[in-house]
């Protein structure tokens, strides 16, 4: 293995498993498995690439830094060469939170310093600017991020918000420095190592800065960042002769289907009322969740009976009526309790057959995999930008989409299940 890549969620872990499962053109990409927690056992001998999927984005910071290390510790014992720790391209953390920590921990295990910090991802309208992080055309702050159930982004400035997490001083590589070449950016890199500086937000606002900064930083042990700072990456050890590169393959599934939905993004929202004209949805009343009223059965029956009609079963509340329940049962509380009724519907659904299973939220995602017992997943075509398709490595044969909140067309949701099964017009 060469490539390791520690993610804190599990839908940012296939995103940026698909992009270095894909690559770019000519090179392609690197033989990419996404692992579901620290695997027990060493990775098969063709593996090039291994992302170790987390659900340590919103735990306390310690927890997070002691699984992200023991992460390391995997990778680095299938002989990985370079880490990347990856989170997500709105940066979701709060002020208690773990992205400046575990950053912080794995330089210094690593025992390296200018460790690059990155959440751009063009492709998906994230890009920094003046270590400023703008979604689309607006500032962080004002993109919606500021409404997330666990984490609300409050603040554009990426050195202000690490600052917050007690990393120490954070530096900058801005855009004009970028744009002086790949020395220039080393230099700058190194200087800020020599000034104390563990962490370097990087600026990066197309594609072609994230490969100028894979560029700079081929050597490097360490970089962190969105799923945009692995883009360069497979081209760095494929030009070395390290790896061979090339495309992804695996083969479709079929069978049973179910969408479950607890993402309650902008995004996702709007995915839901699109798939709402031509399918079968059912809303999960959370009052009624909370009261014990609505279980996993209700969500199982209602996919059972409108199966091969893509159901789909969703929580997700507009800001309001989440700050409202938020207020009512507790943040936290109300979070669980969803991930859990997701987590049981989606065991009972697999345990009784179905086979293709689409799901929206990072922490929706993490909960329903963990209840699944799957600990690996090759790395299939991508449905919209950084969402692949995901089929199990062993057993009865499972195929999955795990959906960023904010990512997708609107049309993700039928799409990503007939690309599952090797019928969308993506389908390779
Ligand atoms: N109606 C609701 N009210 C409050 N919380 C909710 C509601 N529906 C879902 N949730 C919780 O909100 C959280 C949403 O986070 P999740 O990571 O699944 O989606 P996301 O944040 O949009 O996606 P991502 O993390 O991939 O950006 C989950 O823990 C979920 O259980
Ligand atoms: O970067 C993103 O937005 C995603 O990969 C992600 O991590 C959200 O789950």
């Amino acid at each position: 293995m060469l490539l390791g890549v520690i993610a804190d969620d599990f839908t940012g872990a296939s995103d940026i498993a698909n992009t270095i499962a894909k690559g770019i053109a000519p090179e392609g990409g690197l033989r990419t498995v996404q692992y579901l927690g620290v695997p027990a056992a060493p990775a098969a001998a063709d593996v090039e690439a291994g992302v170790i999927s987390l659900k340590s984005r919103s735990i306390p910071a310690a927890e997070a830094v002691a699984q992200s290390l023991a992460a390391l510790d995997w990778l680095l014992a299938q002989g990985c060469r370079q880490i990347v720790f990856k989170y997500c391209s709105t940066f979701d953390s709060t002020p208690e939170g773990n992205i400046g920590p575990v950053g912080v921990a794995l330089a210094r295990r690593l025992d390296v310093r200018g460790v690059i910090a990155c959440p751009a991802f063009p492709d998906a309208g994230r890009s920094v600017y003046m270590g400023h992080l703008f979604v689309g055309n607006r500032l962080l702050n004002e993109s919606g991020m500021e409404h997330h159930p666990l984490n609300p982004m409050t603040d554009p400035d990426l050195r202000r918000w690490l600052a917050r997490q007690g990393t120490g001083p954070v530096g900058l590589i801005d855009w004009p420095t970028l744009q002086r070449g790949t020395v220039a950016t080393r230099a700058a890199l190194d200087a800020a190592a020599a000034r104390g500086e563990q962490l370097v937000i990087a600026d990066a606002i197309r594609n072609d800065d994230l490969l100028a900064l894979a560029e700079a930083c081929a050597d490097a042990r360490l970089l962190t960042g969105g799923s945009g700072i692995a883009l360069g990456l497979p081209r760095n050890f494929i030009r070395r002769g390290a790896a061979h590169g090339g495309t992804p393959d695996v083969r479709g599934i079929g069978g049973p289907e179910a969408i479950l939905v607890g993402s309650c993004s902008r995004a996702t929202r709007a995915q839901i009322e699109r798939h709402r004209a031509s399918h079968p949805v059912f809303a999960i009343d959370v009052d009624q969740v909370m009261e014990g009223r609505l279980t996993a059965q209700d969500i199982v029956a209602f996919i059972r009976a409108n199966r091969d009609t893509a159901p789909l079963a969703y929580s997700s509340s507009d800001p309001d009526q989440v700050a409202a329940l938020q207020k009512k049962y507790g943040r936290e509380t109300v979070a669980h309790t969803l991930d859990a009724l997701f987590a049981s519907a989606a065991k009972e659904l697999f345990e009784s057959g179905t086979r293709r299973i689409v799901v929206g939220g990072g922490e929706t995602s993490g909960a329903v995999v963990s209840a699944l017992g799957i600990t690996s997943f090759r790395i299939g075509p991508e449905i919209d930008p950084g969402v692949p398709v995901l089929v199990s490595e062993a057993g009865a044969g499972l195929g999955m989409a795990l959906k960023s909140g904010n990512f997708g067309a609107e049309d993700f949701f039928a799409k990503a299940l007939d690309a599952i099964s090797g019928t969308g017009a993506d389908a390779r």
